[in-house]
Parts: structure tokens; C-alpha cells; sequence
């Protein structure tokens, strides 16, 4: 087999991934690529399995089976070699609380080895309005200034490939729409990956090339937002959402 590596090679591919916790299948096999460049959604109801497939690109969850590729290098067996291409961002996932703004970018940065780090910092609190908080204990924070800090640190060392984990939950439709729009500008200027699980279907409709959709830990469906409204015979995404989650498939149009 020859596998394809470096800029040819998909910056994501997933191949008969797995993960069994006890007797929870919480990943039952999916195999996906993600195009260098393009936006993939990674969409399903509560437990489908989304968090647990990014833990395991991330390399924080072992798969019980399968292989996972980040442009073409095996990402369990090579994790150094490609999680300083990487980043991840959750509101889920909280910083230290009592230290600063900046001790948390410096943290990370430090983390990543990001050099000149401290015109890495500055130039992220110009990009994402953090000037005022930069010295602000992180904790104190409302949830849209966290946001801003969050993306901050995941955009640290400058990833190639960004992985999301509904990064606008809990948001105001405003700052919802000011954080999709720097993740856009962001993608446009680097040429960066971005995988984003979501549970809003118009963030997937305006942002995503490419859904993937999960259900118990399976892929049940797959295609660009467009084509499965078609192949749905559905007016957008949230109506082939609730098809999927309910079992209502139907057959593409031929
Ligand atoms: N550490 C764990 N130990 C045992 N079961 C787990 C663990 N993590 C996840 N699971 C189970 O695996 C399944 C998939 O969970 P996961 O968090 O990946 O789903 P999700 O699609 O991200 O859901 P949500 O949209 O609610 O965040 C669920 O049944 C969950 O209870």
C-alpha cells in the first residue's frame, strides 16, 4: 500500500476507528477523510460519539481499534510528530482559572514551544480584542471574553488543523457570528483544516464543505450541506438533522 503523506495526503483520515469503554461502543468503527483545507461538521444527537472521535485525534483517548492519519502520519504511533500541527477548542474545556489571561496563553504557548511568544501573544489579543483582559485573572471572565481566550489558545501555534467542539455554545447570536467569522478569516489565511462538531445546523450550513453525520457511534451519513438537503428532500440542515436522529432516511434521488 502506498500511503499518501505530506500535502497530498488528507490532513484527516479516520480508518475502522473504534472505541469501547465496559460495554459502551462510544466510537463503532467510522472511517472519514478531511480534505486539506476544507471544513468538515461533525454533527449527531447527544452520545453519538463526536467528543469521543476528537479526544482520540487529539491523542487524550486510545482507540480500541483502528488507525487514525494527520496528513498522512500515523497519529497514535507518532503523536509528537503531529499534535504541534494541531489545537483544539471547547467551551467545555475550562483554562486555570486564577491565572491570568497571559499566564494561560504563556502556559500553552510554552506547551507548544511557540517562539517569540510574547509578539504571538500580543498579536492574538489584537486579532481577538483582548487587550483589555490580557491581565485579567481568566476565571472572572464572562463567557464571551472566555470564548475570545479560548480561541486565543488554540490558535497559539498557529494549527494546521483546528478541531471544535461546539465552539459557540452558550453564545449571544452576535458574538456567535464575530467567532464564526474570525474561524472563517482564520481558515482563508492559513489554508487550515478545521473539524467542528455542532449542534446548530445554520453554523453548519454557513461554515462546513462537508458534514459528517454520527448516530450511536456509526457514520449514518455523509456529503456536503447542499447535497444532503437534496438528497433529503429537505429545505436545510436542521430538517435533515432531525431525519437522521429519528431514522427517517430516505433514498438519494436518482
Ligand atoms: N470516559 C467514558 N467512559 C464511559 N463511557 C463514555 C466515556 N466517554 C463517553 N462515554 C460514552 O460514549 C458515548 C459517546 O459519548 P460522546 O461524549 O463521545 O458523545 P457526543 O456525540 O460528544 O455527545 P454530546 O453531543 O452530548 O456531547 C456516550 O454513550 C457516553 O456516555
Amino acid at each position: 500500500m502506498t500511503a499518501k503523506t505530506g500535502s497530498q495526503a488528507p490532513a484527516i483520515r479516520v480508518q475502522g476507528l473504534v472505541k469501547q469503554y465496559g460495554a459502551v461502543r462510544a466510537v463503532d468503527g467510522i472511517d472519514f477523510e478531511v480534505p486539506a483545507g476544507t471544513v468538515t461538521g461533525l454533527l449527531g444527537g447527544n452520545g453519538a460519539g463526536k467528543t469521543t472521535t476528537i479526544a482520540m485525534l487529539l491523542g487524550l483517548v486510545l482507540p480500541s481499534l483502528g488507525r487514525i492519519e494527520i496528513f498522512g502520519v500515523d497519529a497514535v504511533a507518532d503523536r509528537y510528530r503531529v499534535l504541534p500541527s494541531m489545537n483544539f477548542e471547547s467551551p467545555y474545556v475550562e483554562m486555570p482559572l486564577r491565572l491570568t489571561v497571559r499566564q494561560n496563553l504563556t502556559v500553552y504557548g510554552r506547551l507548544y514551544g511557540v517562539a517569540d511568544l510574547k509578539a504571538r501573544i500580543a498579536e492574538l489579543a489584537g486579532d481577538l480584542e483582548l487587550g483589555e483582559i490580557l491581565d485579567r485573572p481568566t476565571g472572572k471572565l464572562s463567557a464571551g471574553q472566555k470564548t475570545r481566550v479560548s480561541l486565543a489558545k488554540a490558535l497559539i501555534n498557529a494549527p494546521r488543523i483546528l478541531l471544535l467542539d461546539e465552539p459557540t455554545a452558550s453564545l449571544d447570536p452576535d458574538t456567535a457570528d464575530w467567532v464564526r467569522s474570525h474561524l472563517e478569516r482564520y481558515r482563508t489565511a492559513k489554508g487550515a483544516t478545521i473539524l467542528l462538531a455542532s449542534h446548530n445546523m445554520s453554523e453548519v450550513e454557513r461554515l462546513c464543505t462537508d458534514v459528517v453525520m454520527m448516530k450511536a457511534g456509526r457514520i449514518v451519513g455523509r456529503g456536503s450541506p447542499e447535497a444532503l438537503i437534496r438528497q433529503y428532500g429537505r429545505t436545510n440542515m436542521e430538517e435533515v438533522f432531525l431525519d437522521m436522529a429519528r431514522g427517517r432516511r430516505r433514498e438519494a434521488a436518482e
